[in-house]
């Protein structure tokens, strides 16, 4: 997932800003952190030492601690951390206490998988509607809503405060999708779409590709089947070297 960010907050003076100006890559690892938390609060943890959080999480323990101390939470000495107050806090600086409106547009293949999926309403995300251009989808019912036309969009914006746009249309029209969405006081984007959205600086856009994911797992096998094929390499020897190019 990659990300076109502005307009981020500046944290206050103090040890502990009021809102912290966090990295990116720490508030990607935050929602990683939580849901760890969340299994083991499931499994009755009261606390967690940040050796027992960074394996959960998949990170190295230093990365988190340094990560959560932007939060202004170090953790008890020998006891760790408080599962339920770092719960509180992650969710309270990624926004999750505010359950916001979500909209699909573009409801075609992966817009119906989008709009069907589960996940959203247990991470506190609410679909409120789905769009599309095509009038024969319009009217279909999916997951118990109704698809509407996208000239619809200013109304349904007005009455459900939609807060973040999931754009699934073809990339010719996601430009255009983009920009209605911003018309109407859209201010975050998930573009699903492979191209590049040009949008004003207080519009935040992520923007997912699972091919560009693909072609960087691509890279690291390159890079490992290279390595394995250097002399001395991990297990290298000459023979390899056939298979890198393969
Ligand atoms: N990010 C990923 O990993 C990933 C994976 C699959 C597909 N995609 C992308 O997601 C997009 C959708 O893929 P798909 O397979 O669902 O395509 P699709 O053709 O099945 O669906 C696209 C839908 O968008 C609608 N649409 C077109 N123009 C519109 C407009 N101006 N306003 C509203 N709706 C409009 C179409 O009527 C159609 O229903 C494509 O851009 C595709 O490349 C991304």
């Amino acid at each position: 997932m990659s990300q076109q960010r502005h307009g981020s907050t500046p944290g206050e003076a103090g040890d502990v800003p009021a809102f912290p100006d966090l990295p990116e890559a720490t508030i990607a690892r935050l929602p990683e952190y939580l849901r760890a938390l969340h299994h083991l609060a499931e499994a009755g943890a009261e606390t967690v030492s940040s050796e027992g959080l960074a394996a959960a999480a998949g990170v190295n323990s230093a990365k988190l601690r340094k990560d959560l101390s932007h939060l202004g939470s170090y953790g008890t000495r020998g006891v760790g951390y408080d599962v339920a107050l770092l719960v509180d806090q992650i969710e309270y600086i990624l926004g999750l206490d505010k359950n916001r409106a979500v909209c699909v547009v573009g409801v075609g293949n992966l817009g119906h998988a989008l709009a069907g999926y589960a996940g959203f309403a247990s991470r506190g995300f609410r679909v409120v509607a789905l769009f599309d251009a095509d009038h024969g989808k319009v009217g279909e019912v999916i997951n118990g809503m109704a698809v509407r036309h996208i000239d619809d969009l200013e109304a349904v914006a007005e009455q459900e405060s939609i807060a973040i746009g999931v754009i699934a249309t073809p990339p010719t029209a996601a430009q255009a999708v983009a920009d209605l969405l911003v018309a109407v006081g859209v201010t975050s984007i998930l573009n699903f779409a492979p191209c590049v959205l040009s949008v004003p600086p207080n519009v935040d856009v992520r923007k997912v590709d699972l091919a560009i994911e693909l072609q960087i797992l691509s890279f690291h096998e390159h890079r490992k089947a290279s390595l394995t094929a250097l002399p001395g390499g991990v297990g290298g020897s000459a023979g390899d070297q056939e298979a890198v190019g393969s």
